[in-house]
């Protein structure tokens, strides 16, 4: 008895989150991945023992070398499958632990273009955090514009309006998800009360006043504090800082609504702004004048909050007395509701459900930019083992001339901003490189991923923009690997191993395009030729090449099934992972050389969060978008008809031939060219049977068809 009244008054460390494995699980997995090393050993003793049938050794010198890459690749790859962990939090605890004590939070939105970034977008997603289930004297929103434009401005004084009725609302009703248009949309099948209808009256009205901008004049004279900072002809790429406080809910807050902020930094063309990254560092300056919260989330302008819980799900982590300290960021996926059936394989579902989890057990997920909470002074350079900083006190009156400079463009000059504080310039993927710094000063990273996703989005929809952006990424990845800062030196003590593999097996993407392109040429084109690649289908040399090829596709299809894709999903994956190599991967492979070269410099091409009516409709019948004249386009239409000359060729040939060892000696090369002409079906469609907008331009197939014929006939009489 007497035992457990005193255990009682022992105060108890419970943590706030659980680091779990799935020990079954994974060894199963190590028992598949042994079984296709095996085989790939074997495949490679092949190549290394036995000639090819016509005895042409520079083909065979060229298998080994695409078959040892893709080994290498492939081992790579397993670190994100060796070692996953998943995290569960306390939530319970926390609110226990803290009440309403929990620390500042301020809430980074970035957004850059009001046409691609419809600022009723961008409010939703505003108001989303606005209403977070956190006390509002402790969080503050703050929306940076690159676009510096007065439409943002005055959408952000519309919802500013708003928020004093929809945030009581989210709150006393404890709706979810709190961005009002997802939300009201959720509910399009009738409305439960009149609050609701209420709402969503004001909601539709203040829509329709945002996209109209119905009450700008009104909103010049009642924000004119704002407005008057906008010069007459101040633009998106030159213009001086504009910050407005829009609500200053730091103190006893009554009206119960967080702080807001405007802030659009100043541009100049003579200065290089360095895009998100730039626009971070200086809300980084810029917050820890007003509020200056000890964490940071940190979202796109389109990654609305869809669980007001998650704050308190990533501060578990964070603020966990023991395992949390060594934690810098909690990562969420980006989950996205935009894409039904993913014609254009941008979900990233084995990426979030799987791969991420892998990097969690290896050291930590990586930063991508948006659904990710920082302590902000490890953001700002603290390395692992220094003292967490004192926040400095804030002051009360806030002037805002004194804070302006902060996001000027020549405050950064002769500092650190950009190298060792805040976010790393240079690379087109700055998140990417920021969290890799972070991992090497010594810190570890976690990964949330609760059932419920913590903040949605929006994907591209569009093929084109799709390839864009992949190629930005790849690029990007592809110039951190080979930089100062690469996983292999860099990291290189400071982070494991497996993280290394990890990071390396995405920035490795641009230059795995190569292979890939040379190997879809190579078996079509001796197809086309009649050279034989592989053993004979029955022969016993066959097995490792049958095993891998079927298991290892199998398998990846069983993952995508477990992640809650669909079969039909699943085939779309598979023709963007082909395609994205062919064309993204490949441009961002030179974009990186040219850059090295010092022949062009990076950018960022901003992805849209719209797409034209006639386009969507499309989309929704998942008819495949083509349209413009894109030098990506041209390599994957040539590379399309290549494959599937040869195969026609090949198929009359076995036709027309007396020789039944034709299909035995061809047998997994006309598998091969036959996949591959199937799944650029699409294309195929879209250059020859499709009349409408999104088909593929004339000037496009006519090239395609003249390089892939000129390509095929050269090499037949080769
Ligand atoms: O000069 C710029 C360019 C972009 N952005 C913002 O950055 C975000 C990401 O841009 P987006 O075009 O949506 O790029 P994505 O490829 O969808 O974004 C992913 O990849 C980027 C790096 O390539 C990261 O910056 C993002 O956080 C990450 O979500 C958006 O909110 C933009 O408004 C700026 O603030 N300033
Ligand atoms: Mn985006």
């Amino acid at each position: 008895m007497g035992e457990e009244v005193e255990d009682r008054f022992i105060p108890v460390y419970k943590p706030l989150f659980e680091t779990r494995t799935r020990t079954g699980r994974v060894i199963a997995y190590r028992v598949f991945a042994a079984s296709v090393f095996g085989c790939i050993c074997w495949i490679l003793f092949y190549r290394v023992t036995v000639p090819l049938e016509n005895r042409s050794g520079l083909v065979r010198l060229a298998m080994l070398i695409l078959e040892i890459w893709f080994g290498l690749y492939w081992v790579i790859t397993q670190s994100l499958r060796w070692n996953p962990v998943w995290r569960v939090t306390f939530t319970d605890r926390l609110s226990r632990r803290y009440n309403k004590d929990l620390p500042r939070l301020d809430v980074f939105v970035c957004t850059a273009d009001p046409v691609i970034e419809p600022p009723l977008m961008v409010v939703n997603t505003v108001l989303s955090v606005l209403a977070l289930d956190y006390p509002p004297e402790k969080l503050a929103v703050y929306l940076s514009d690159d676009g510096g434009s007065e439409l943002t401005f005055y959408a952000l004084t519309e919802a500013t309006e708003f928020a004093r009725i929809w945030v009581p609302f989210c709150k006393t009703f404890n709706v979810e998800p709190r961005s009002p248009a997802a939300y009201l949309s959720s509910k399009a099948s009738g409305f439960g009360s009149a609050e609701e209808e209420e709402i969503a009256k004001l909601y539709k009205e203040m829509a329709v006043r945002i996209e109209t901008t119905a009450k700008l004049e009104e909103a010049r004279l009642k924000y004119s504090d704002g407005f008057s900072q906008w010069d007459s002809d101040a633009t998106r790429r030159n213009h001086g800082t504009i910050l407005q406080i829009l609500v200053d809910g730091r103190e006893d807050n009554a009206i119960g609504i967080p702080t807001l902020v405007y802030l659009s930094r100043e541009k100049r063309p003579e200065h290089h702004h360095h895009y998100k990254a730039g626009s971070m560092n200086a809300l980084l300056r810029v917050s820890s004048k007003i509020t200056c919260g000890r964490f940071i989330l940190n979202l796109d302008c389109d990654m609305y909050s869809n669980n007001s819980k998650s704050p308190l799900d990533a501060l578990c982590i964070l603020l966990d007395e023991k395992a949390g300290k060594e934690i810098a960021f909690v990562q969420f996926p980006q989950c996205f509701e935009n894409l039904r059936n993913d014609l254009y394989g941008c979900a990233m579902r084995v990426n979030s459900n799987v791969e991420f989890h892998g990097l969690d057990g290896n050291g930590g997920p990586l930063y991508i930019g948006t659904g990710c909470f920082h302590r902000r002074d490890v953001i700002c350079g603290r390395k692992y083992g220094e003292e967490e900083k004192e926040i400095e006190k804030l002051q009360e009156a806030l002037e805002l001339e004194l804070i302006k400079p902060l996001a000027s463009c020549t405050y950064e000059e002769g500092s650190q901003w950009g190298k060792e504080m805040g976010l790393i310039y240079g690379y087109p993927v700055e998140d990417v490189i920021t969290g890799l710094a972070i991992q090497c000063r010594g810190w570890k990273s976690a990964y949330l991923n609760p059932k419920k996703h913590a903040f949605v989005g929006v994907g591209p929809t569009n093929l084109h923009q799709m390839l864009v952006q992949q190629r930005r990424w790849s690029d990007g990845d592809f110039q951190i690997f080979i930089s100062e800062y690469s996983p292999v030196w860099y990291g290189q003590g400071n982070i494991s191993l497996g993280l290394i593999l990890g990071y390396s097996r995405f920035f490795l993407w641009a230059p795995s395009a190569v292979p890939v392109v040379i190997y879809s040429v190579l078996t079509s084109l001796c197809l086309l030729k009649g050279i034989p690649l592989f053993p004979k289908v029955f022969s016993s040399w066959f097995i490792p090449f049958g095993y891998v090829t079927a298991v290892v596709n199998v398998y990846g299809l069983a993952e995508f099934l477990w992640c809650g894709g669909t079969f039909h999903g699943w085939w779309n994956e598979e023709r963007m992972w082909l395609y994205r190599r062919l064309s993204s991967f490949l441009f961002g492979f030179m974009d990186t050389i040219m850059k090295k070269l010092g022949v062009s410099e990076s950018g960022f091409v901003i992805t849209s969060k719209v797409g034209e009516e006639e386009a969507a409709e499309r989309y929704e019948k998942e008819v495949m978008e083509f349209g413009v004249e894109s030098p990506m386009f041209l390599l994957l239409g040539t590379l399309g008809m290549l494959n599937l000359f040869c195969f026609a060729v090949a198929v009359l040939r076995l036709m027309t031939s007396r020789d039944s060892g034709e299909l035995q000696k061809m047998g997994l090369q006309l598998v091969i060219t036959g996949t591959l002409v199937v799944i650029n079906w699409p294309i195929y469609e879209g250059m020859l049977l499709r009349k409408d907008k999104g088909k593929m331009p004339i000037s496009v197939t006519v090239k395609s068809v003249v390089l892939a014929l000129s390509a095929c006939t050269c090499i037949a009489f080769l």
